[in-house]
């Protein structure tokens, strides 16, 4: 298999690039290109598993090799590897050895038969490293598939995530080849790999609708840019490129074409996960701001703003030369398939045409008089009926004074404290990350939505931060409501703008039967992380549920009290002392960013070098040693965490406290550590 993969790269390679115009050998080559790729990745690893499977009514098993992409014959076109998204392949990962009904759906229906071995293999470069039978007919000697898993979980990782394709979990699997076209929103565990679960289901639906579905037309949104840039290698590990990433700020801004100064995390949300401090404004602007009752408000706003469009005068140019305003009102009403602002611009377009005429009407030496009297005419009509853009219209419904009667919905129904703080916020040309939906859903009544941001399918990370309001915009950019929606309740650390229950985004899905998943292995931490972790969670009021350990044990969490002043040579020896082991990637997980921050200094002071303190602002992650407060470390994960300062005072019993402890030391794969000065927080010892 080796030679053949080899003779056919020599092949390809052989071929020169056509750079001409010729639209039909530019698709040859763009498929010539996408061979190469996969046979590189078939290179170093032709497969992961073999699955031998008879069909019913065959005289005896196939012998099926699966892996990262399918390999042909180049001559006889016989398939040697089987793709991992091919119907087929289904069986590999939702076979575990016990069950009786063996049968995967292809496109010509459903195949029945038996499977007699099921192997996993580990090649690297080229080279045979591990072979486990997880399963053998008829033998009792098959090592089972969590010996394989046990296996891949017990990898060293570096900084980036990656893909999981030799041991996808039958739940992951079922989610990875769930219906396209039902919104699914998933609840997962932390560690139980939602990212990596979603990234490889787009790498199926790419595969699996190929005539209809491209990576263009495909998005994914996550929390930051450093977020983006630790999952960025799963995608093209699996031959898949072009999907757009990014976040929902960014995508906003990008939609606008104009950047708005967002008063956002960076400095609000350091404030914010600072001990004590509670925001009673935002706590309610946020929830409130993302609810569908404030989408409400700005649908009637915008539908009683559009009662009155027109200004309220007939349109005369000069005496007996006149359009009534029922008549504008007639064109208006002919054209109202196109957004308000498209629509002004015909109408606009409409009326400089008439004026033409009546101006071509005059007797030559007036005609140039009277067009100056009409262009006067038509410019105050037009300054009459406002044009906003979203922001301008936004703002209106806020002001003071001279309030709009359109804007009386929100004025009426939104508290007026959330009122009075944004209006002072928009007057500084200011936004908040919670004004966007409003204020994208604005944009798309005005000018209507842009092709390029509409979408086949949408992928949603750490969505338990995204509010109701944020879907049902994305939704109207969706086409057939084709979602993955992923994130866990527990981890809610912003939910002062999230949610404290999916039921708030399947009811967005009203109407659509949305698919509700829930997934309670945890792969990440080993068994003694977990229990530690579930610990925490007894304390939430909105939990995810506990999380189930795959068993994978390791150290025992180690809880240590510090003496005055000890901290950083505590925290130094302990880095020391993993150093020597395989412990590759360790993070300091502090309390707030100006902690984090002191102790970077002080450890530089000291001529710590290797540390890197992570910052809001970061777009990479670089892995190694990191000082990083807790609120970042979302989505991430490390050999080791350290969590420096887990007293009493800096964790305290509430849900928000409880989030943010859960967080951090879910990051940890192998250890994890807790220091504090004073009494250690209720979070780990007490039940509610
Ligand atoms: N089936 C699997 N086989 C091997 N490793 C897996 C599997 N599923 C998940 N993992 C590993 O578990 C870890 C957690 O995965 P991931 O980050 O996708 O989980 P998550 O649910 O998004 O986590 P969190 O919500 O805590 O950020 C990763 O290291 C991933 O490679």
């Amino acid at each position: 298999m080796a030679a053949e993969i080899s003779d056919q790269l020599d092949r390809l390679g052989k071929i020169p690039r056509y750079f001409g115009d010729d639209i039909t050998e530019q698709a040859i080559d763009d498929r010539r290109e996408q061979m190469k790729k996969n046979l590189q990745i078939a290179e170093s690893e032709p497969y992961f598993g073999r699955l031998d499977f008879q069909e019913d009514g065959k005289k005896g098993p196939d012998e099926l090799y699966i892996g990262k992409v399918g390999v042909s014959k180049d001559a006889s076109n016989e398939l040697m590897v089987i793709d991992w998204r091919a119907p087929v392949a289904s069986l590999f990962y939702s076979f575990n050895g016990g069950e009786e009904d063996i049968h995967y759906d292809s496109p010509e229906g459903l195949v029945e038969g038996d499977i007699h071995l099921k192997r996993n293999v580990v090649i690297r470069k080229a080279k045979l490293q591990r072979v486990v039978d997880s399963y053998v007919k008829g033998s009792d000697e098959s090592g089972g598939t969590d010996e394989f898993l046990l296996y891949r979980l017990g990898d060293k990782k570096d900084n980036r995530l990656r893909d999981i394709v030799s041991t996808i979990q039958a739940e992951q699997n079922h989610i990875i080849r769930a219906e396209k076209n039902k919104p699914l929103i998933i609840q997962g565990v932390a560690g139980s790999g939602k990212t990596t679960v979603a990234l490889h289901r787009l790498a199926f639906l790419l595969y699996h609708y190929r005539d209809y579905m491209s990576a263009n037309q495909m998005v994914i949104f996550a929390p930051n840019r450093m977020f983006l840039d630790y999952i960025s290698n799963v995608l093209p590990e699996l031959g898949v490129g072009g999907i757009q990433q990014t976040t929902f700020p960014e995508w906003a801004h990008e939609i606008f074409g104009r950047k708005f100064r967002v008063r956002d995390d960076t400095a609000d949300l350091s404030e914010y996960f600072s001990t004590h401090l509670q925001f009673k404004n935002r706590t309610n602007a946020g929830k409130i701001k993302g609810a569908l009752t404030f989408k409400s408000m700005i649908d009637e706003a915008f539908s009683l703003y559009e009662q009155n469009l027109i200004p309220a005068e007939d349109f005369v140019l000069w005496d007996g030369c006149k359009i009534d305003r029922k008549r504008i009102e007639q064109w208006n009403e002919e054209q109202r398939h196109f957004p308000t602002k498209i629509r002004r611009t015909k109408i606009q377009k409409r009326l400089k045409a008439w004026i033409k005429e009546q101006v071509e009407n005059q007797l030559p030496h007036e005609r140039k008089e009277r067009k100056k009297t009409a262009d006067n005419k038509l410019r105050a009509f037009m300054k009459a009926w406002p044009d906003y853009d979203a922001f301008s219209f936004y703002k209106e419904l806020f002001k003071k004074s001279h309030v709009q009667a359109f804007a009386q919905p929100v004025q009426h129904d939104l508290p007026e404290e959330i009122i009075e703080e944004t209006r002072k916020r928009l007057n500084k040309k200011e936004v908040t990350a919670e004004d966007l939906p409003a204020m994208l859903w604005i944009h798309q009544k005005l000018v209507g939505k842009d092709k390029q941001f509409t979408y086949q399918h949408v992928v949603i990370d750490e969505a338990q931060d995204f509010s109701p309001f944020h879907i049902e915009v994305l939704k109207s950019n969706t086409m057939e409501d084709s979602f993955t929606i992923l994130g866990d309740i527990s981890q809610g650390i912003h939910s002062y703008k999230g949610i404290d229950r999916w039921q708030e985004f399947i009811d967005v899905f009203e109407g659509k039967n949305s698919q509700y998943v829930e997934l309670k292995r945890s792969y990440r931490s080993t068994y003694e992380i977990i229990e530690y972790a579930n610990r925490i969670l007894e304390n939430m009021k909105h939990t995810g549920g506990l999380a189930k350990p795959v068993f994978r044990s390791g150290e025992p969490v180690k809880e240590i009290q510090l003496g005055p002043d000890e901290r950083i040579e505590k925290v130094t020896s302990i880095v020391k002392q993993m150093k020597d082991t395989e412990i590759d990637s360790i993070a300091l997980v502090g309390r707030t960013a100006k902690d984090c921050e002191k102790l970077y200094h002080s450890l530089v002071a000291l001529g710590e070098d290797e540390w890197k303190l992570i910052t809001a602002d970061q777009s990479e992650y670089k892995g190694g040693i990191s000082i990083i407060p807790v609120y970042l470390t979302k989505g991430l994960e490390f050999d080791a965490v350290i969590m420096i300062d887990a007293d009493r005072h800096n964790y305290q019993h509430n849900d928000r406290d409880a989030k943010l402890m859960y967080v951090g030391c879910t990051r940890a794969l192998h250890q994890l550590w807790i220091l504090h000065e004073e009494e250690i927080t209720p979070l780990v010892g007490i039940k509610n």
